[in-house]
């Protein structure tokens, strides 16, 4: 099955994280599911740089990118991903949404409330864990 590398940005501004929502799309198992930013690293590029190209693309947004939090691989029906996931800082709250549909601020504690993709709830799940 196709594997993609994927890159995925966990940002904090004090004890809020960024989760955005991704559009409608074919795939009925990540429409419209919450994630974390990021996107797929393209040839020539490290996942640090991967991950400041996706977060400007989609957000408009700079971020600071910190260590590496959790690597999960996902099989969907019809892919595999590789998710290398990594702990940022955003350096300002403002961003413009270019591809997701609803972007939310929230406490960890509030993580339970939205409806991820399967592939970020071991993500979720640590942070919780972490947290409580
Ligand atoms: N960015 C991101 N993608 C995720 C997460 N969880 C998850 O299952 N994915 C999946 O990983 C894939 C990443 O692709 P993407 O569409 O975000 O990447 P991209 O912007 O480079 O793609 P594109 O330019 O082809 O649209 C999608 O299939 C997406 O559903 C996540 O937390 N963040």
């Amino acid at each position: 099955m196709k594997e993609i590398e994927v890159v995925a940005a966990i940002i904090f501004d004090g004890e809020h994280v960024l989760c955005v929502q991704r559009a409608p799309s074919k795939y009925a198992y990540t429409s419209l599911k919450y994630e974390f930013p990021g996107g797929k690293v393209e040839a020539n590029e490290t996942q640090k740089e991967a991950l400041e190209r996706e977060i400007k693309e989609e957000l408009s947004m700079s971020i600071i990118v910190g260590s590496e939090y959790l690597t999960v691989r996902h099989s969907y029906p019809d892919f595999t991903i590789l998710m290398h996931s990594y702990l940022c800082i955003a350096t300002d709250r403002s961003l413009v949404l270019h591809e997701h549909v609803d972007a939310k601020w929230l406490e960890i504690e509030e993580f339970k409330q939205l409806d991820w993709a399967a592939a970020d709830v071991p993500i979720v799940d640590k942070l919780m864990e972490e947290k409580a």
